[in-house]
């Protein structure tokens, strides 16, 4: 009896999980199966082909996942792969793996870790954008950016109701890691009085005071019940709490911090993150089909585009885009 050596096609979630990596995974499996491939899930990111640990995905396996947040694989943030050795020995466990190709399901930090391993491995290795801080160039979105901005507008709202009863104000920190997107499109959304993001700060000193000045002037003048600032983490050299306490010195109002945390990676995916994933991966089957390598597949003005990986790194571009759309949303209360 002759054996049919199936076409394995591995699939990974690393880095942080985001609402829609289930879709993602889901469309991978059921467009792979549809091309006569062996979907082979790896578990808990890069961790998951050192530990040579994998499951096989059915039709089965991904039904009824697509409304679900986190990721049916696990992820996992792998040191092994940066040390020195890890993506020689990565691509010998792939080797015995016998996979055919690779999609992973990450963010940029993902990324790097598949060139490295690329060094070694010479099948099809495809990305697809997945992580909440919507901080990869190439593509517009990230696939559980806009069911975190729910998710912190969401509780943002009902901050803003407390804050008005006692006419307080709030500073509120929201995730994003170094990138200001997800304080940008949560501020806008929920009527901030100020949004910072340190791609708006040039000098914090000179900053901070023009930031204390603007909330005096605009307590002084009661032009809002409360004041709510939403605050990217790693904006500033000073921690939430630490600002709440230097903003109440300063203008005498009672200020207090939240900051949002994990709930922000949670939960089921939006509408738009659901078909984000699907979409997506969905070409990343195609890429690999047509033996594609080395690219992330992203959307970008509504059109499918690929990016070589070395290009997914944050730039200067994607910044001067928040910093435009911040500067035409954030009111200045001064005025
Ligand atoms: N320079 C690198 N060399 C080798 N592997 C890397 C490198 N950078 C990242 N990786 C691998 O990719 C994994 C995920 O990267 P990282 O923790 O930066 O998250 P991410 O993919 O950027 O996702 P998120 O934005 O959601 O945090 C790392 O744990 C590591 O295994
Ligand atoms: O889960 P960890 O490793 O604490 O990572 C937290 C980071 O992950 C993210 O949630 C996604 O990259 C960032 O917003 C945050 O800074």
């Amino acid at each position: 009896m002759t054996t049919v050596n199936l076409f394995r096609l591995g699939v990974l979630t690393s880095g942080g999980d985001a609402p829609g990596m289930n879709a993602a995974i889901r469309a991978i499996t059921l467009k792979g199966l549809s091309a006569g491939f062996e979907i082979v899930g790896i578990n808990a990111g890069y961790n998951g082909i050192f530990n040579l640990d994998t499951q096989i995905l059915s039709a089965q396996s991904v039904d009824n996942i697509i409304q679900r947040g986190g990721t049916l694989l696990k992820t996992a943030r792998c040191s092994q792969l940066r040390e020195e050795d890890g993506p020689r020995l990565a691509a010998e466990k792939l080797t015995q793996l016998k996979l055919d190709a690779l999609i992973i399901i990450g963010g940029d930090g993902s990324f790097r870790g598949a060139v490295k391993l690329a060094e070694f491995w010479p099948k099809p290795i495809i990305g697809i954008p997945g992580t909440i801080d919507n901080d990869i160039n190439g593509t517009d979105q990230t696939i559980g950016f806009w069911t975190a901005i729910d998710t912190a507008l969401d509780s943002i709202d009902k901050i803003r109701d407390t804050a008005d009863a006692f006419e307080r104000i709030f500073v509120v920190e929201v995730m994003g890691r170094d990138c200001g997107f997800i304080a940008m499109e949560s501020g806008i959304a929920c009527g901030a009085e100020q949004i910072i993001c340190h791609e708006l700060i040039e000098d914090e000193e000179t900053y901070l005071a023009q930031l204390y000045n603007a909330i005096l002037h605009a307590v002084t003048w009661r032009q809002t019940q409360s004041y709510v600032i939403v605050i990217a983490e790693h904006s500033l050299s000073i921690c939430s709490a630490e600002l709440a306490k230097r903003i109440a010195d300063f203008t005498g109002v009672d200020t207090k911090s939240a900051i949002l945390g994990y709930i922000q990676r949670g939960g089921a995916p939006v509408a738009m993150d659901r078909v984000l994933a699907t979409q997506l991966g969905i070409s990343a089957v195609k890429a690999v089909c047509e033996g594609k390598t080395g690219l992330m597949i992203g959307m970008k003005n509504n059109e499918m585009v690929e990016i070589p990986f070395a290009q997914t790194g944050l730039k200067n571009t994607h910044n001067q885009d928040l910093i435009k759309r911040l500067k035409h949303f954030n009111f200045d209360l001064t005025d």
